[in-house]
């Protein structure tokens, strides 16, 4: 199961692309700004979410389109072609819509179809930068395990926004509004914490079956940012009022959980390796979750510049380990050379001012 046809209409720079005759390997080469991450960011559109930029839709239409943007898709379930298709009309710049075999449907309705994962060179700086951005990165993977990640995340997120309003707010707060407030982030925090802690428990055992070398395989661990019981949080948010009302803001929760990656043979953190050690771990994670998320779906595996920071023995690794994996894999580079390995089993298109030509 895999794609096997995609269409972008009015996508970015892309004004009619169509891609046919898919491969397991699909390899996009171009020149820098030739639209190759365009085409890739339009797949990540059909998953659910906000794809593989997180940018605005209004942003992803092509400048001077009368219309909006379309992305199309077929693949085949058994023998039975599926046509899943996700568009954003000029009409309504901020409403994504979804079909699915010609019926209207939700985002969320993708992701009983497609497993897509990606890595793109905005997350080379995951491990150096903030927690926030990788407490998102733990969330989008466990959001493909349990489509209702996502819901906990905005609900907690939300009640964390209206408690820190409640406690900056000089008139001494309704004690029973807070009581409210902190139940619901105990609910949905609790949930939040206990699907982070399953999805780095289930990715622990899948890199722990990964060959260590020549990717330095990564050891993750979670330090949760509050006592991770759903009594142990309440009674951190209850007793935290006052401190939490002098910082004005709350101290403890699971916005505080932070992702600890660790060079597993050097016993090295992740911020203090090397670029390319840090990219290969980064592989290597993205690689085991792909094969956690499939679970019957298409697995679609996005990887933009993957080649940069790897050296052939790892390049040539990570082709293997993409061959064993099952996923359809969708590679971008500036040239093919890089790619010599795979290109007798790759689809190859080169793009140039978004017009894509099949080599
Ligand atoms: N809404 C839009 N309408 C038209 N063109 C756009 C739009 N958004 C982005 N572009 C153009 O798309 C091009 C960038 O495409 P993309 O990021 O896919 O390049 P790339 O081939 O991946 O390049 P690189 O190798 O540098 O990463 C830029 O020239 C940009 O101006």
């Amino acid at each position: 199961m895999a794609l096997d046809r995609i269409a972008l209409s009015d996508f970015r720079n892309h004004a009619a692309t169509e891609l046919s005759g898919t491969a397991r390997f699909n390899l996009l080469v171009g020149e820098n700004g030739a639209g190759k991450t365009n085409v890739l960011e339009a797949l990540s559109l059909l998953s659910p979410g906000r794809g593989l930029r997180r940018a605005a839709l209004a942003d992803m239409v092509r400048a001077g389109s009368q219309v909006g943007f379309t992305v199309a898709a077929g693949l085949k379930q058994d023998g039975e072609p599926v046509r899943l298709g996700t568009y954003c009309e000029n009409a309504h710049p901020g409403r994504r819509r979804v079909r699915i075999n010609g019926s209207d449907t939700n985002a969320t309705a993708l992701g009983e179809w497609l497993a897509i994962t990606w890595l793109t060179p905005a997350m080379d700086g995951l491990f150096t930068g903030p927690a926030a951005d990788r407490r998102r990165f733990v969330d989008r993977m466990a959001l493909a395990l349990d489509p209702a990640h996502a819901s906990h995340a905005a609900r907690y997120e939300a009640a964390l926004r209206e408690r820190n309003r409640l406690l900056s707010d000089r008139r001494d707060p309704e004690s029973g509004w807070l009581d409210a407030i902190e139940a619901q982030m105990v609910q949905h925090g609790g949930a939040l914490m206990t699907g982070r802690a399953r999805l780095i428990e289930t990715l622990m055992a899948r890199l722990a079956a990964m060959p260590a070398e020549p990717f330095a395989r990564p050891a993750i661990t979670y330090a949760p940012g509050a006592p991770d019981s759903p009594d142990g949080l309440s009674q951190a948010l209850y007793e935290g009022r006052s401190k939490d009302r002098l910082a004005q803001r709350t101290l403890s929760g699971p916005h505080r959980d932070e992702l600890e990656v660790i060079h597993a043979a050097k016993r090295v953190p992740a911020a203090q390796s090397s670029t390319g050690e840090q990219k290969a771990m980064l592989v290597a994670i993205t690689l085991a979750h792909a094969g956690l998320a499939a679970q019957g779906r298409a697995g679609i595996l996005l990887l933009d510049e993957v080649a940069a920071h790897l050296d052939p023995v790892r390049r040539a690794a990570l082709f293997d380990q993409l061959r064993g994996s099952g996923a359809q894999v969708w590679i971008t580079g500036t040239e093919p050379s890089p790619f010599d390995t795979i290109l007798s089993e790759a689809a190859i298109w080169r793009i140039a001012n978004g017009e894509v030509q099949r080599l």
